[in-house]
């Protein structure tokens, strides 16, 4: 006798953009491990992003410059063995794509190839074209990131909102016009003005999906551990917060403490 189980249609570029064409906003989080992408999936999420902000979550370190690409895949084929329908997206780590075209190419196909993952995201308008351009030809979906890049956090010195003057806004305009233009089957658009983001979603084709950058975009992106509020000492203005994990995990753990100490646990039918 077979069990009846739940079939999904499975997410892929194509379907996000006829999203878009539908006007149906798109959802996305990341996610670094299978256990997490296991319940993301499982949700309903449309995209799982495996974000290089795995450096800053997972490793601890202040900033996603140091994850490395192999570090990438492992979090990446850990997501890739736990979902059955959301589109996964692997961020390419900082220096792993701009020396040149080739090896951002090499990076790239090694993610396809090591992780099983569907696209590769890199941050950057026209200075990384080349590189754009080169993957896309192998075969493989680009999704753009501008506004603010957090592997060029030292260019800049600080995570405030980007392309506020009129400058780097039409930059910024720009370069998604390019991102689109060049084949990118989506563009993330990282803490810019609401009002900016919905003129770029509106100028392109492809789905726009934000982080801090207002509801007038095709979709929105955040960090899953910020979400569930596992992540307290961050809290952007954009962030909303669906639970506070980090007291709920913080009393449990601690009832845990108690239970070991006290001899609470394990009791009788907790044991052979
Ligand atoms: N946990 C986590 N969540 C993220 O969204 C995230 C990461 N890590 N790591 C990589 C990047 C860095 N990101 C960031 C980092 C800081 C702010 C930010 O708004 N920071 C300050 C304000 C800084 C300022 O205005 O100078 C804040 O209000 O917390 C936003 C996005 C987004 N990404
Ligand atoms: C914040 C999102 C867009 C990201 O790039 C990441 O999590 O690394
Ligand atoms: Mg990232």
């Amino acid at each position: 006798m077979s069990v009846a189980k739940k079939e999904y249609k499975r997410i892929t570029v194509k379907s996000l953009i006829e999203m878009k064409q539908n006007g149906e906003k798109i959802s996305m989080l990341t996610a670094y491990d299978y256990t997490m992408a296991k319940i993301v999936d499982g949700a309903g999420v449309d995209v799982i992003l495996v974000g290089d902000s795995a450096s800053n979550v997972m490793a601890g370190h202040e900033t996603t410059l140091p994850i490395t690409l192999d570090q990438m895949i492992y979090h990446a084929s850990s997501v890739i063995r736990a979902i059955s329908r959301a589109l996964v997206v692997v961020d390419l780590p900082f220096g792993s794509y701009q020396s040149d075209p080739k090896e951002a190419l090499r990076s790239a196909i090694r993610i396809m190839k090591e992780s099983g993952g569907h696209a590769v995201k890199l941050e950057g308008g026209k200075e990384i074209k080349e590189s754009i351009k080169r993957i896309l030809n192998a075969g493989i979906p680009v999704m753009g990131h501008l506004g603010l890049t957090p592997q060029s956090i030292y260019k800049f010195g600080t995570y405030t909102v980007r392309a506020k003057e009129e400058e780097e806004a039409k930059k910024l305009k720009e370069d998604a016009l390019m991102l689109e233009k060049a084949g990118c089957f989506a563009i993330v658009l990282e803490k810019i003005p609401a009002k900016l983001a919905k003129e770029v979603a509106e100028s392109v084709s492809i789905p726009v999906i934000g982080i801090g950058a207002g509801n007038g975009v095709d979709g929105q992106v955040l960090v899953v551990h910020d979400m569930l509020g596992m992540t307290h000492e961050f809290h952007p203005r954009f962030l909303r917060r669906y639970m506070n994990l980090y007291e709920e995990m913080t009393t449990s753990i601690s009832q845990y403490v108690g239970d070991v100490k006290s001899v609470n646990f394990p009791n009788d039918s907790e044991q052979y």
